[in-house]
């Protein structure tokens, strides 16, 4: 038989079923006319029809946005089965550069390919897209979460992930000093995008130390500048050197892969937790972080608040709602901590071993609906 691209046997491809492994579904959305070229993996629709935002970047190659892809949608079935959420894991990749490739018409034909979907996969904002975007996609589909108020969404997601990365160092200072205090510690910010930026006021509000970097020199600046009006110590650094910085708290939000083989020697830091997804490079990463006795905030629990703010937009939008559900995120991370100490198990595996018996326990009773499309409870139909 002729070799596929991806086949098996072929030393310079991967079979393509082999590399997707567990998910469903994937698809390659190609539209020559404007140039788009996208990704959108469905990981699972267990729990309900797949969520998951759309990350804008200037991948180097197909195979480095598949990649992302299926790792970020994965990430997502853990993330909605940890915040309790009816929707599965999935998410999607946009290959262009967020700052010269934009344009009304990438995202309308984005928003054709996710409507073709009939219902199986909701999206929205992710690195490298805001919610303007989206209003471009919402033109052509119903399933686009977390546009502006003003277009009927529940606004700017990064807000409450923000805020739950928040709670996620809270119970990470509070399983290491004995007090969640924020103020009177520091912390090495990695990226001060729409999350990492919101992280770093807060914790400049409470009186932290910052280390930072970002490739983006403007806000870079604008915090600077904040820090100085306040009166408080801020150092900004190189992007390689943020890891190495003897700060009590790392906060990656930026990549993710940031948590390797190269990196893990260079930690002076206390704990890891921030909003980057997928930010252990390999699943041994977090057994190494252990080994060093470096506390590690599993990043899909401390993450989550975006994902609870889209997740319940659809019984329409309600700030106070979502912050609410939001705190939950503390009292989940203390809980994943002393599973990991009982269990000898790192906090990795006691966040996964507890989102997949949670799976488990709801696809039994999803077993009993017949399967919609769309959530019982959906507000746009
Ligand atoms: N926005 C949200 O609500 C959520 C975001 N996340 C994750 O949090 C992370 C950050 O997301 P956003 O703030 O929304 O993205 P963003 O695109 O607004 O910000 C990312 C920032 O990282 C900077 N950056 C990129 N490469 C860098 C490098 N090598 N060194 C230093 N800085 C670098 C960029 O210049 C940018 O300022 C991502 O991994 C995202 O997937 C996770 C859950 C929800
Ligand atoms: O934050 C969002 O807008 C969607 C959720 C998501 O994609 C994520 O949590 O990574």
């Amino acid at each position: 038989m002729k070799a596929l691209p991806f086949a098996e046997g072929d030393t310079n491809t991967v079979d393509i079923f082999t590399k997707i492994g567990g998910h469903e579904q994937v698809v390659f959305c190609n539209d020559e006319s404007i140039g788009l070229r996208a990704i959108i993996a469905i990981h699972s629709t267990k729990l309900g029809p797949a969520l998951g935002g759309c990350r804008m970047r200037p991948y180097s190659s197909t195979e480095e946005a598949l990649e992302d892809v299926l790792r970020l949608s994965k990430g997502m079935t853990y993330k909605c089965a940890a915040a309790d959420v009816d929707f599965g894991g999935g998410k999607a990749v946009i290959i262009g550069d967020p700052m010269k490739d934009k344009s009304p018409e990438l995202f309308r034909a984005f928003g054709q390919f996710v409507d073709s979907l009939n219902g199986r996969f909701y999206t929205g904002t992710d690195m490298g897209t805001t919610p303007s975007d989206f209003v471009h996609a919402m033109k052509e589909t119903n399933c686009i979460v977390g546009v502006d108020e003003a277009y009927g969404g529940s606004g700017d997601s990064s807000i409450p992930t923000a805020q739950g990365v928040i709670y996620g160092i809270q119970a990470t200072n509070k399983v290491i000093w004995g007090t969640a205090r924020l103020s009177g510690r520091s912390y090495a910010i990695q990226g001060l995008g729409k999350v990492g930026y919101k992280v770093a006021e807060r914790l400049l509000e409470e009186g932290a130390d910052l280390y930072v970097t970002d490739i983006n020199e403007e806000a870079v600046t604008r915090l600077s500048e904040y820090a100085k009006s306040m009166g408080s110590m801020i150092k900004v650094v190189g992007s390689n050197e943020i890891f190495s910085q003897e700060a009590d708290v790392f906060v990656p939000c930026a990549l993710g892969g940031i948590i390797n083989d190269d990196t893990i020697p260079e930690l002076k830091c206390l704990a890891v937790a921030g909003s980057a997804n997928n930010q252990l490079a390999e699943e041994r990463h977090g057994q190494m972080l252990q080994a060093k006795g470096i506390v590690y905030a599993p990043d899909y629990i401390v993450n989550a608040g975006g994902l609870i703010q889209v997740a319940d937009e659809l019984y329409t939008p309600n700030k106070e709602r979502v912050m609410q559900k939001t705190r939950a995120i503390y009292d989940s991370l203390l809980d994943i901590y002393r599973h990991a100490a009982e269990k000898g198990v790192t906090t990795v595996e006691a966040a996964n071993q507890f989102c997949e018996s949670r799976i488990e326990a709801r696809v039994r009773r999803n077993s009993f609906f017949s399967h919609h499309k769309r959530p019982k409870w959906a507000v746009r139909s």
